[in-house]
């Protein structure tokens, strides 16, 4: 059995980004840039005032001058003419420094009169301005190929001027789930049936994680049937199977899926839930075959699957981060297989932060998974931990899983 890190290492490794797309800016929340962005302005634009005030120069605004008022421009309207010696001219937070000017006296400084301004706190050079460029220059790049579009990227991108973003195609992940028990849910159950929760569950987190999931018809336990889905995958930029990776004689995607051309990559890790994680390759579609235990399809599917899409996507695909928290319960030792222990973050009464290990930690168990804050990680053969040590933790609601 091959250990986590090297099954993540190994499933990355076969998978190169998708080609670039052109999309509206306003439809680009989430996606990858392909290419790097390049300001088409310079931001501000020209110099601004950063306060309502008057445009002097800082030479002739000395306590107790008297300046002569030419004129008010409001943002948006800039002052025509030139601020000579001993001018000033009304603006306002965001109006364009005139001409002549080098320095902002905020209204608080001065007092009004007639056509003239009596200066009551002298200003410095440069004072409340935003100079033209001070943010970002035409022709800088803001943004690099590869960085994901958050809503203060979009922000940067709008004022850079770009209505338009090249960003990576999401990659098309197609979905199968099996199983002859496998029933959609809202249908009746027949004897021995159970619902597919992995099917949804798996097509939410490749949306979460920036793809585009295929659900395909669930697919008996028959060899014919998963011969003839694994032709839906064509095209894909990855399949992903659930169930029957086992060793039960039911289990018979690995063998489906060699007779459709699989060359498989691995079978089996070091890892508890997912030992029976399986990964290859089908033509020219990566192919990661998750366990049916949908604790073990979903925890597999953060650790392996989110990182592929990443990597799909020009992410780098990193592992999950892991921060250490306070145990608030023991942890036994572990074994051979590094373990994903599903738990609570609750408040503590000094106002930190504790995890709660589940006592159960059945694979079966969908609403202890659906509950659960944070996987702590326990590598192969650590030691056990008494209530009050460090653990290291991955937080899933930052993820948004
Ligand atoms: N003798 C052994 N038995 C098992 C081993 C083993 O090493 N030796 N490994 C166990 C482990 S660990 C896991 S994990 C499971 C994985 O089994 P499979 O991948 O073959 O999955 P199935 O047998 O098809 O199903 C397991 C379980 O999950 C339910 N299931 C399947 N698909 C779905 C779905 N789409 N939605 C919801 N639930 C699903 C299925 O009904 C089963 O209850 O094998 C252990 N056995
Ligand atoms: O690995 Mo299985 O995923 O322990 O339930």
């Amino acid at each position: 059995m091959i250990s986590v890190t090297e099954a993540r290492s190994r499933i990355l490794a076969g998978l190169t980004p998708t080609a670039g797309e052109t999309v509206s800016l306003m439809e680009a929340l989430g996606r990858v840039l392909a290419a790097p962005l390049t300001a088409r302005l310079s931001n501000p634009p020209a110099d601004v005032s950063a306060m309502d005030g008057y445009a002097v120069r800082a030479e002739d605004a000395l306590v107790g001058a008297r300046l002569r008022l030419i004129g008010a421009a409001p943002a948006g309207h800039p002052f025509p003419d030139r601020l000579e010696r001993g001018e000033t001219v009304r603006l306002f937070t965001g109006s364009v420094v005139p001409a002549g000017a080098d320095s902002i006296l905020i209204q608080e400084n001065a007092t009004a009169e007639g056509d003239g301004v009596v200066v009551n706190e002298a200003t410095a050079r440069g004072r409340h301005v935003r100079f033209q460029g001070a943010d970002f220059t035409a022709g800088e790049t803001v943004a690099k190929a590869g960085q994901r579009l958050h809503p203060r990227l979009i922000g940067l991108a709008a004022g850079a001027g770009h209505p338009w973003v090249a960003v990576h195609r999401r990659p098309r992940v197609v979905i199968l789930c099996t199983g002859d028990e496998i029933a959609l849910p809202g249908e009746p159950l027949p004897p021995g049936g159970v619902v597919s929760s992995n099917g949804p569950a798996l097509a939410a987190l490749v949306r979460a994680a920036g793809g585009e999931p295929i659900l395909l018809p669930t697919v008996p336990d028959q060899l014919p049937a998963i011969i003839a889905a694994a032709a839906a995958a064509r095209g894909a930029d990855m399949l992903v199977t659930t169930g029957g990776a086992s060793v039960g004689a039911h289990d018979l995607v690995q063998e489906g899926l060699a007779a459709a051309g699989l060359v498989l990559d691995f079978w089996r890790i070091a890892m508890r839930p997912g030992k029976p994680l399986m990964h290859g390759k089908l033509g020219d579609v990566p192919m990661l075959g998750l366990p049916g235990n949908p604790v073990s399809a979903l925890v597999c599917g953060i650790l392996f699957l989110v990182p592929a899409i990443e990597r799909l996507l020009g992410l780098p695909g990193d592992a999950p981060l892991a921060e250490p928290v306070r145990l608030g319960a023991d942890l036994p030792a572990n074994d051979i297989r590094e373990d994903y222990v599903r738990a609570s973050l609750l408040v503590r009464e000094d106002g930190g932060w504790a995890a709660y290990p589940y006592k159960t930690q059945d694979s079966g168990q969908i609403s202890r998974l659906a509950a659960a804050d944070a996987l702590l990680v326990r590598p192969p053969f650590a030691p056990a931990l008494a209530t009050g040590e460090m653990v290291p933790a991955i937080r899933l609601g930052p993820l948004g899983f």
